[in-house]
């Protein structure tokens, strides 16, 4: 969780509440601490994140320095990683790189899923200044790449992992910045190796948008697939 500046740089906002639990939702995913304090910087780069993007400023080189500093330390400290391999669906250092869900990741809010026994997966959170796109509104990108993680994880959460071949998004009703949001994804059927799932993003009772999602399951990921290439 990381606290970032409100528009108005007076009050801290909370940006990435997960919110909580329902007694009968459980923990999906859920990113392990190693320990190192990765978590840690990733959470203090997301303030920092909210800080830049949401303040002004008269004269800021010293903290140019600083952070140029930091980058030239985690430099030198750092093992760099590749990304992945297709094989690697779904492994910790996999999901903590994603730019929507990943705990390691300072691009993403992150999202702390929660799956429900029917399969739907929701997450609940806030989104500050640096996810702006209409004024006070959050960016429709950033809306759809929500979906689309959300998706992934309904399919996941079904037990199929799949490639977005058709993301579609209805646009609703604006939505708000630093208010709380509420995703809820579910797989609807499968045939083959295509997957439709759906998902709604709420604040409050309000709709403010809904996607479909179509994905095909990539060849060769299935257990029977093994030995054959993997293909997109
Ligand atoms: C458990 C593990 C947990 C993991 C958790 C991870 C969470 C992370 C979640 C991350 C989430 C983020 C997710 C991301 O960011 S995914 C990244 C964004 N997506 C892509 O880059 C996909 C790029 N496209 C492709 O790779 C290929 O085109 C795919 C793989 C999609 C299909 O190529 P492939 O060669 O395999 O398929 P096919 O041609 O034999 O067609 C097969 C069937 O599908 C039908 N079809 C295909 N395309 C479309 C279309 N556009 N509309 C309608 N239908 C379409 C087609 O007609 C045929 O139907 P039928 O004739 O059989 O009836």
């Amino acid at each position: 969780m990381s606290t970032d500046s409100s528009a108005s740089g007076e009050q801290p906002v909370e940006t990435t509440d997960p919110g909580s639990v329902d007694a009968d939702g459980a923990p999906f995913l859920q990113q392990p601490d190693d320990g190192s304090g990765h978590l840690e910087l990733a959470a203090e780069l997301r303030r920092l994140r909210g800080l830049v993007a949401g303040s002004t400023f008269e004269d800021v080189h010293d903290a140019v320095a600083t952070v140029r500093e930091l980058s030239d330390h985690l430099e030198k400290v750092g093992t760099r990683v590749n990304p992945f391999t297709y094989e690697t669906w779904g492994v910790p250092e996999h999901i903590g790189a994603n730019p929507a869900i990943g705990s390691r990741n300072p691009i993403s809010p992150p999202l702390e899923p929660v799956v429900f026994p029917d399969g739907t997966v929701r997450v609940e959170l806030t989104l500050g200044i640096e996810y702006q796109g209409p004024p006070g509104c959050v960016h429709g990108g950033i809306v759809a790449l929500l979906f689309d993680e959300m998706l992934g994880l309904a399919n996941a959460a079904a037990g199929s992992v799949g490639m977005t071949a058709d993301l579609r998004v209805t646009y609703k009703s604006p939505t708000p910045l630093l208010q709380p949001l509420r995703i809820e994804a579910r797989q609807i059927r499968t045939e083959g190796r295509k997957i439709w799932t759906e998902a709604t993003l709420h604040t409050g009772d309000t709709l403010c948008a809904r996607t479909e999602g179509l994905f095909i399951e990539p060849r060769g990921i299935r257990d029977e697939d093994r030995d054959k290439p993997i293909e997109g």
